[in-house]
């Protein structure tokens, strides 16, 4: 063994990729490709049945939600197109124009794919953790033992890889019950420039997801509801959940990664950190420096109800798990991240995760000694649709609801303060008008002029009594929709199952106190009742539909 080679089997020698990276060529290896990994190219041909190693609908573009958008990762579609191109020569894609895809064919097709994608290998590169050892000693220790990649994973990672969404995968930033989240580097073909990226892969063991239904049960984009048997379609949707609510968030100017691509349970997000792959801390983790640490804590709150308010008004959304592990923080910034879970107001417990977040955020300013609102206070601020939904006017208007509140002067105030957050934290929100004209006391308390004391009064006046802007959506909103109209269909597919969605808010029509009249009240009651059971009875049985879906489905089963 001579010198050089001793050193190289150091465990201390220094780290040297196996290939090169040459701008307008792409990598060339220059190594032999580690055992490890060969052994995992090994591994890449199909077992045949439809097990965790099925690869069939990762080779399958035509359920994706955007081909144009989830590809242009660069904004480059001729790049990934040419990439792709390269790819197809090499004997690699399936032909798209052949839908029916014959069963003999696609297996070889699929072999083939993977075997080319596998030169690509020695470019996911887990070894490479980027973790903050103060920040969370255990996860990095779990981060080196639960980072593996199952097959499906890497596969789609590869795919990624080929068509120049990322160039490198690198190990993970964090990992956790539900996710691992991957940093990548992204270098620009022309100028060599790296970019650095973050790849959120959801995990598909069931267990994990046991909770998850209540974010989706009566979440209309969600109307297909989700099949808790299939873990694997239920991160998918899990994802691309993620992916649409980034993009609106992302469109409406809030601080927060960008949406880059998705494919199945894996997307691709702007990297919040530094140019070097280092990830902002959490808020929790943040470190503010200087000797006005206070304000600075007291202008973060401030900062994050503005946030929230426009989550809600402008992108019609609850974030639903807001709190200091999901926010990062840099610079005087908060950025929102993990957003899978947010609902849209009319989810029938999107207020009630808005009343939770609201806790949370307040909870943890508290602790940092920011004087904050109370509760009730921000929810309406939050969910009023008047008023302004741009800095600097919220803040203005923030710093109205700090001079206006009644500052709890004694102590027998401030205690009847706390009992008021309490009342209201236990209060019960009424998600529907149904609900809210079930409830004869409060039809009582609003004729004796008592409507201020009801929690969601703010939404009864403003909300649902008189539509917003005249019943118009909100601009956002509107190119959402159209975009998911445009796509097809709503997340699940189900499109036309909107029986069950007649009773949430319907900004269409004039209700409220013009049905104060018990009787007009009951007949409009009956009425609507009337339209849901002839609505139902049009309806094509859900056992008929699913044998009517599958039946006409493109998608050849093995
Ligand atoms: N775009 C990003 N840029 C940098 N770091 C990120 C990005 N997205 C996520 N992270 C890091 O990964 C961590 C986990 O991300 P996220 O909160 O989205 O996952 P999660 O759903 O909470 O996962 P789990 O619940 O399984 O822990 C974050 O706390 C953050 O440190
Ligand atoms: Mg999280």
């Amino acid at each position: 063994m001579d010198a050089a080679d001793a050193a190289a089997a150091s465990p201390a020698a220094p780290h040297q990729p196996p290939y090169q990276y040459t701008a307008s060529q792409g990598y060339e290896q220059t190594e032999e490709v580690p055992r490890e990994l060969l052994r995992q190219q090994a591994d890449a041909p199909l077992p045949v049945d439809g097990d965790d190693d099925d690869l069939e609908d990762i080779f399958d573009d035509d359920d994706q939600i955007d081909d144009d958008e989830e590809w242009a990762a660069d904004g480059d579609l001729t790049k990934s197109y040419n990439r792709q191109r390269q790819a197809t020569d090499a004997g690699a894609a399936v032909p798209r124009s052949n839908a029916q895809k014959p069963k003999a064919n696609t297996f070889a097709s699929v072999d083939d794919q993977v075997s080319a994608l596998s030169k690509h290998a020695v470019k996911i590169r887990l070894d490479s953790v980027k973790q903050d050892d103060d920040r969370d000693k255990d996860k990095a220790d779990r981060a080196t033992s639960e980072q593996v990649l199952d097959q499906r994973t890497r596969m789609i990672l590869l795919q990624m890889i080929n068509r120049g969404v990322v160039s490198e995968v690198h190990g993970a930033i964090s990992t956790g019950k539900e996710a691992n989240v991957y940093g990548a580097v992204s270098h620009d073909d022309e100028t060599g420039v790296a970019t650095q990226r973050a790849i959120k892969v959801y995990k598909t063991a069931i267990l994990v997801f046991k909770d998850r239904e209540r974010y989706i049960t009566g979440e209309h984009r969600f109307k297909g509801g989700f099949d808790k048997g299939n873990s694997r379609k239920m991160v998918k949707l899990w994802a691309e959940k993620e992916y649409r609510n980034l993009r609106r968030i992302y469109n409406a100017g809030i601080p927060c990664p960008e949406p880059l691509a998705l494919k199945l349970h894996v997307l691709v997000m702007g990297f919040l950190g530094d140019r070097k792959g280092w990830a902002y801390p959490r808020l929790r983790d943040a470190n503010l420096k200087g000797d006005d640490v206070d304000q600075q804590w007291q202008n973060l709150y401030v900062q994050l109800l503005g946030t929230m308010r426009r989550m809600y008004q402008i992108c019609r959304l609850v974030h639903a798990d807001l709190s200091e592990y999901n926010i990062l923080y840099h610079n005087g910034k908060l950025y929102i991240i993990d957003v899978s879970q947010s609902v849209e107001p009319d989810h029938p417990r999107s207020l009630e995760f808005l009343r939770m977040d609201i806790k949370n955020v307040g909870d943890f300013f508290r602790r940092k000694g920011v004087d904050t609102l109370p509760d009730r206070a921000i929810f309406n601020f939050i969910t009023v649709p008047a008023g302004p939904v741009e800095e600097p006017a919220m803040g203005e208007a923030i710093a109205k609801l700090y001079e206006t509140r009644q500052a709890a002067t004694n102590e027998e105030e401030a205690a009847a303060e706390e009992v008021d957050t309490e009342v209201f934290r236990n209060q019960y929100i009424p998600q529907t008008l149904e609900q809210v004209y079930d409830i004869e006391k409060d039809v009582k308390r609003l004729g004796l002029g008592e409507g201020n004391e009801l929690v969601y009064s703010k939404l009864l006046a403003d909300q649902v009594v008189a539509a917003p802007n005249g019943g118009e959506k909100n601009k956002v909103d509107e190119e959402e929709s159209e975009d998911e109209s445009g796509e097809g269909a709503s997340l699940g597919g189900d499109d036309d199952e909107s029986g069950d969605d007649e009773s949430r808010f319907d900004k269409g029509r004039p209700r409220g106190r013009k049905f104060e009249d018990k009787d007009e009240k009951k007949l409009h009651k009956q009425a609507v009742k009337e339209a849901k059971r002839e609505k139902r009875q049009e309806k094509i049985p859900k056992h008929l539909k699913k044998k009517l879906v599958s039946s006409t489905s493109r998608k050849t089963k093995k």
